[in-house]
């Protein structure tokens, strides 16, 4: 079947990310769209209509369209099935496992996160954040799994920015419990050591106990790496901080056990996808956009307001740079406009969170869908 670009009824126009000539492959289309039309049944039926000829949907009468869509709906090889909730923690249909991209090398905190999220799935190395995004919308993987808060840290930036950058979708999120240790060859005593090798996150959320030891901070890519790196290295004046587990893999010793600043150290990771999943309202769901606002006073405000007015509970709020900016406005050059990520308590099956988003994006300059999930309860 030959698939057209698609025109959009009003609801579901996004103004200024989106309009009618939308890319016409089914793949392509925007998450909003896909949230954005209202019930899973809503939304599977729009993504029918997105892969049907406009012109042929149009000249026909409307009962013999409403088959057309039901059995496309039920075996066009056009429309992959989006994951549903409980595929989540499961492995891939034909038995094999999932293959889940984590950035860092074994022993990292995203290794135990990627196997927490899909137990007795297989997690797959990745040097950096971009390669993990990348082995997902290559099919290298089934999915990744990130951090993106941690906390004492606070947030890591760089997914955030990469959210937007790629088009992976979030289908859930999971919270690991992050003890550091110092780790430090044999016979290696913590009056030797000089220098500490960590991820930044780490090194940060280790701060008071490194300025106490008077330790030089180095930044790797990761808490496993650096302590990969210390054994390899046979290095006697240096430390990692990592988790026990990377002292095990890498045959170093714990010389100091959980140096956090707070013995409360929580890193909130995403699991990504190349399809969404179908949100619910079974269980407690949490969705992530991410927008962009007109510059004026209280603009900000009224954009949370959309949230507020219906008693739906922001989780996480985060503003990071409009990058290929600045803008040339009235007055010379513009430098500073953000992009806001905003996580709040509902699920897009829910009519009021589709209403607030409706709301935001009368006003919204860009507005995306980046995931509706389940809410990880383990930790609360
Ligand atoms: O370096 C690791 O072990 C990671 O998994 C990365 C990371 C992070 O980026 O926040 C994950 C959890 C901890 O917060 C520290 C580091």
């Amino acid at each position: 079947m030959a698939v057209h670009a698609v025109r959009l009824t009003p609801a579901t126009q996004l103004r200024g990310g989106i309009s009618g000539n939308l890319s016409p492959s089914y793949h392509k289309l925007n998450t909003f769209v896909r949230y954005g039309c209202g019930s899973p049944k809503r939304y599977r039926t729009v993504t029918v209509l997105a892969a049907l000829r406009e012109d042929d949907a149009n000249g026909r009468d409307k009962s013999v369209r409403a088959m057309e869509v039901k059995k496309i709906l039920e075996d066009s090889p056009l429309l992959p099935k989006p994951l549903s909730s409980n595929q989540l923690a499961e492995s891939v249909p034909n038995g094999s496992r999932v293959r889940v991209a984590y950035q860092g090398v074994r022993g990292a905190y995203s290794e135990s996160a990627a196997e927490k999220a899909y137990p007795n799935c297989e997690a797959v190395p990745c040097e950096e954040f971009d390669t993990a995004f990348e082995a997902v919308e290559r099919w290298l993987v089934d999915r990744a799994v990130l951090p993106i808060e941690n906390s004492l840290g606070g947030s890591i930036h760089r997914n955030y920015d990469l959210l937007l950058r790629h088009n992976l979708h979030i289908v859930g999120e999971v919270k690991l419990a992050v003890h550091h240790c110092l780790l430090a060859n044999h016979g290696v005593n913590i009056e030797d050591l000089r220098r500490v090798l960590s991820h930044p996150q780490a090194l940060a959320q280790c701060e008071n106990t490194l300025t106490k030891l008077g330790l030089v901070r180095e930044a790797v890519d990761d808490t496993a790496g650096a302590a990969k790196q210390i054994a390899f290295e046979k290095l006697n004046d240096a430390a990692a901080v990592a988790s026990a587990e990377a002292a095990n893999i890498y045959g170093l010793n714990i010389v100091a056990e959980d140096i956090q600043d707070d013995c409360d150290n929580v890193t909130r990771f995403l699991m990504l996808a190349r399809e969404p999943i179908i949100p619910g309202t079974n269980r407690l769901f949490k969705t992530s956009i991410v927008f962009s606002l007109e510059e004026g006073p209280g603009v900000l405000f009224k954009a949370l307001a959309v949230f507020a007015l219906r008693q739906i509970n922001l989780t996480k709020i985060e503003s990071r740079p409009l990058r290929k900016r600045p803008l040339r406005a009235s007055g010379g050059l513009k430098y500073f406009d953000y992009l806001f990520y905003v996580d709040f308590e509902a699920s897009m099956a829910d009519e009021v969170a589709q209403n607030a988003l409706r709301h935001l994006e009368e006003f919204a300059t860009f507005l995306r869908v980046l995931g509706s999930y389940p809410v990880d309860t383990t930790m609360l």
